[in-house]
């Protein structure tokens, strides 16, 4: 538990009917039941409440309320406030509560004070610590995409979370989307970025991924950067990026706070949260094609995504159908995988240890990544020296998966890859190599279960800062613009192997992210924390338990 520091203010105040002794440092607001209370119960605990200053969401007087008053005696008598608002002698603290699944909600308690003059100071007090606190955001851009999930973003946005930062003060540029691509182009070229602290996205994870297409290309521009160079670093974003969850997938939402739960997520932003996020840049033949921040899949999830996206009428539903559908099609791909493994790295994709708030992990190999980019810059040590050796994969693989966090979503609350982490430089890739039916079902159903779902022979996991994939048969140009006509023509492909049985695709496509990408042969590189959330990571309980729940002394 936070220790309260230098006390601001100490006052006996009333909280109900109990007498109470509430201090406020710069970092606690605390009240403790007061033993002398007229109704103190010998056989109750006296209790104490702290709540972190940072959680506080806001302070209100109240307007008219039924307040006590202090006798000459030293007894309390119960009076009815006059009009005005000199003599408002109640204020009401609005403060964050953790509930259980990494829920967030908004709590409150009124204080009454015995005199005008010290609810003043109090309510000014407060005021004073919270406009202190520079991390939170005052201007936010708002992009709401009306048809998400089950078309409730607007619905959620309206009753959830415009009041909380109208209760906030937060102010807000809202927008509903016209037409996919709209919150990215109008983040491109025309949003006045100047006037806002953060972008807020209410949507699913396409949503969000539009939002970092427009944040990220709009940064390199602005700073003199080309996108379309690979081997550019590229500059991070400034603005921070809310999610508000309201999409079929969520996962980048429920990988960061660790519940796909509007409320909590609005809360995260209001006290200013930040999580610095690693981003894949994806190209082809040093032509840019996408960001990925969760999953790149190729095989059965590229397969997944490409069968569901034309039932899409029937909502998140349609991932569950096309993912059967999928297992029973059972495909595989053939091509070769190269990658460079991420060395001198802290930890393993095979760790128990989770990435979790203040994670440790990304903290050491994001430091590791900057010295490593000034010695770098120092040295101009070659390319090879500085990133190691490339190794290659080649076979047939039922699946070939870049996961750049766990990829937790409600689907499978552990993830695609459990141990790996927000921020640390690296993505995780899965190679599920050809196999029985039976034993890739056994592989997916560990995604639900405790069980290790790379503890098995056809499935192998490098941790890796930067790969490649070719499939078996290169696609000539023809080809690639044979596919970008007509997408689903893929998948009248012949099998190369046996070209006259026509069994299965010799392709399948790539999910980026949940988008669909129009090449096979990808260049993907691991660009550290180019983006950042109002999020802090998944809290672990024992983080939190002081400080919420109230504390019997
Ligand atoms: N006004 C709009 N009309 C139609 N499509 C839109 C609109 N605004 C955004 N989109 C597109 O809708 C797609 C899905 O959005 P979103 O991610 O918010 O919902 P979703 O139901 O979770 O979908 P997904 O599972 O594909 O992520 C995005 O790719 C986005 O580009
Ligand atoms: C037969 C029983 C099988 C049980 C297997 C469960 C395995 C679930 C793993 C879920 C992994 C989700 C990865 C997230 C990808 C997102 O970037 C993307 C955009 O929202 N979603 C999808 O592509 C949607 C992909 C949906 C896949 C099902
Ligand atoms: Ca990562």
């Amino acid at each position: 538990m936070e220790r309260p520091g230098r006390l601001l203010l100490l006052s006996e105040l009333r909280v109900r009917n109990s007498a109470y002794d509430v201090s406020l440092s710069r970092s606690l607001l605390t009240w403790k039941r007061r033993i002398s209370s007229p109704v103190y119960h010998p056989f109750r605990p006296s209790v104490c409440h702290s709540v972190s200053v940072s959680e506080i969401i806001s302070v209100r007087e109240e307007e008219e309320e039924n307040i006590c008053k202090r006798r000459d005696d030293g007894s309390w008598k119960k009076i009815k406030e006059r009009e005005g608002k000199d003599c408002r002698q109640a204020f009401t603290v609005l403060y964050v509560e953790r509930c259980p699944q990494h829920r967030w909600r908004c709590a409150e308690v009124t204080f009454t004070c015995s005199e005008a003059a010290l609810c003043q100071r109090w309510v000014n007090s407060i005021r004073e610590q919270l406009s202190a606190i520079t991390s939170r955001p005052k201007q936010l851009l708002v992009y709401i995409n009306p048809y998400s999930g089950k078309r409730q973003g607007k619905r959620i946005y309206e009753q959830k979370v415009a009041p909380l930062f109208a209760q906030a003060g937060v102010s807000t540029h809202v927008i509903a989307t016209e037409h996919a691509d709209y919150a990215r182009d109008h983040l491109r070229t025309e949003a006045e970025l100047k006037k806002f602290d953060g972008v807020v996205c209410v949507g699913g994870d396409g949503m969000f991924s539009e939002i970092i297409h427009g944040l990220i290309w709009r940064t390199q521009i602005d700073g003199g950067v080309d996108p379309n160079c690979a081997d550019e670093a590229l500059l991070p974003c400034s603005l921070r990026i809310g999610i508000i969850p309201a999409g079929s997938t969520d996962c980048i939402c429920f990988a960061t706070v660790g519940t796909n739960d509007p409320v909590t997520s609005a809360l995260h932003i209001i006290v200013g949260d930040s999580q610095p996020m690693d981003v894949c840049s994806v190209h082809h033949n040093n032509i840019f094609l996408r960001y990925s921040v969760s999953l790149l899949g190729y095989g059965f999830y590229g397969d997944v995504l490409t069968d569901s996206e034309r039932k899409r009428w029937m909502g998140p539903a349609r991932y569950d159908l096309s993912g059967v559908k999928m297992f029973l099609t059972h495909h595989y791909y053939e091509g070769a995988v190269s990658y460079l493994p991420a060395r001198g790295i802290m930890g393993t994709p095979r760790d128990a240890a989770r990435c979790r708030s203040g994670c440790v992990v990304c903290q050491h190999n994001g430091k590791q990544l900057s010295e490593k980019a000034e010695r770098y810059e120092m040295d101009e040590a070659s390319e090879s020296e500085s990133e190691g050796e490339w190794r290659t994969i080649r076979g047939k693989f039922l699946a070939i998966n870049a996961a750049s966090m766990s990829c937790a979503c409600p689907r499978s609350p552990k993830g695609l890859s459990p141990a790996a982490h927000l921020s640390d430089g690296t993505t995780d890739l899965i190679l599920v190599r050809k196999c029985s039916r039976f034993d890739f079902l056994r592989h997916l159903l560990r995604h639900t279960s405790k069980d290790d779902q790379f503890d098995l022979n056809f499935v192998e996991v490098h941790r890796v800062r930067r790969f490649c994939f070719t499939p078996r048969h290169c696609q000539s140009d023809s080809d690639l613009d044979l596919r970008e006509n007509g997408k689903h023509q893929i998948f009248s492909q012949i099998c190369r192997d046996h070209p006259a049985c026509g069994c299965a695709p010799a392709y399948s496509s790539w999910n980026c992210d949940g988008e669909i990408l129009t090449h096979t042969a990808i260049d993907v590189r691991v660009q550290s924390n180019l983006i950042r959330l109002f999020a802090r990571g998944i809290e672990e309980p024992t983080v939190f338990e002081d400080l919420t729940s109230p504390c019997a002394i």
